[in-house]
């Protein structure tokens, strides 16, 4: 009777762990834009507005004007690398790549534009991978979000004939490592200032308010990292009042509120020269950060008095976030490795 021992070593199915983030152009350029927001705002998950109103105000309208407008704000903040959002999601899976060892690949893909998911689907399949952990890099779950990159994770499987086994990386927006993470990175660079802030603002990406009528949690979960983290960093900051607002509004429907503008100009407008504002919705610093944020943010801030202002970086590749990446991923992993 041959014992399993006399068998060859058999070679363990190697594992596969895929870091998602929204997309961003190819280049600052209004053609390279509008190609990107085309695929974007074509999706449901993103606009819901029924498809006959929608695609005609889509291509006769906004397709033709926001595209040289957004290029503009890319070009104050592409870098070497290109677009701050692709280069920071590759440096994220190289880092995770190396916390990870040999025994799992580590490839990044973005929702829309390229690398595509189906892509490095493919890819992670050839390499040998049977089993892919498939992590949307989005703290807070959307519908308008993770349910579309789990959207087009389906399109992808729905191509192979031989599909590797999927898990998928739960929202972490109120996870003890995610909150302690922000808490320890935010905690460094509020010290680092060259000034005082009197308030803290978390400003989180907006989504259509009736998103959260229809049930969409992503509120609630902004609103739940915002309290855990302000709780997070009081001991350390007693003086320190935490604002949560929203920014980035699109389109004529009434958007979550407070609105980051808004908040900034009332901030202001009642005499709070000093402040700082972070990001906490964002895993990597995009143009809504960096330009939206971080230049036009400050205008707004200044213009009605504000004195001193400073945007906060997102987690991106540091070591805190990364931490935080390698512990949810391996608790993801159990049993796989
Ligand atoms: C972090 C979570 C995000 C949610 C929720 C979200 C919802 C959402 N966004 C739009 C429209 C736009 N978003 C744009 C950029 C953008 N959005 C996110 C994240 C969330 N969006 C990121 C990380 C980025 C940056 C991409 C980059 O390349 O750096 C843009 C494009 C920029 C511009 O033209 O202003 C649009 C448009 C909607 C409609 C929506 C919810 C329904
Ligand atoms: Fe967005
Ligand atoms: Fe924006």
């Amino acid at each position: 009777m041959k014992r399993p021992s006399d068998h060859p070593p058999v070679a363990a199915p190697r594992v596969g762990v895929m870091l998602v983030n929204l997309g961003t152009p190819q280049a600052p350029t209004a053609s390279a834009v509008r190609t990107y927001l085309a695929e974007f705002l074509s999706d449901r998950r993103v606009v819901e507005i029924p498809r006959a109103v929608w695609l005609p105000i889509l291509h006769g309208i906004i397709l033709r004007t926001r595209p040289a407008k957004s290029a503009h704000a890319y070009a104050q903040v592409w870098t070497k690398d290109g677009s701050p959002l692709a280069a920071i999601t590759q440096a994220q899976a190289q880092d995770l790549q190396v916390r990870m060892g040999d025994g799992v690949m580590v490839d990044w893909a973005m929702r829309y534009g390229a690398p595509s998911i189906p892509d490095v689907l493919a890819r992670m399949k050839a390499a040998g991978c049977e089993r892919i952990l498939v992590a949307p890099l989005y703290p807070q779950y959307s519908g308008a979000t993770t349910a579309s990159v789990i959207d087009r994770l389906g399109e992808g499987l729905g191509a192979m004939r031989w599909q590797p086994a999927i898990r998928t990386l739960p929202p972490y927006y109120d996870d003890p490592a995610h909150v302690e993470a922000l808490r320890a990175d935010l905690s460094a660079q509020l010290q680092a200032l060259a000034f005082v802030p009197q308030v803290l603002l978390l400003s989180f990406h907006g989504m259509p308010e009736r998103t959260l009528n229809l049930g969409d949690p992503y509120h609630c979960q902004c609103r739940k990292t915002a309290r855990l983290l302000s709780e997070a960093l009081a001991g350390e900051f007693p003086g320190l009042k935490v604002e949560t607002s929203f920014q980035s509004r699109f389109g004529r429907a009434k958007w979550l509120e407070p609105s980051t503008e808004d908040t900034l100009a009332r901030l202001a407008h009642e005499g709070v020269g000093r402040v700082a504002i972070a990001a906490p919705g964002f895993s990597a610093d995009c143009v809504e950060t960096l330009e939206e944020l971080a230049i036009r943010g400050r205008e707004v801030f200044e213009e009605v008095g504000g004195k001193d202002y400073a945007v906060l970086e997102c987690l991106n590749a540091g070591a805190d976030g990364m931490g935080m990446l390698e512990a949810l991923v391996r608790r993801e992993l159990m049993g796989w490795v």
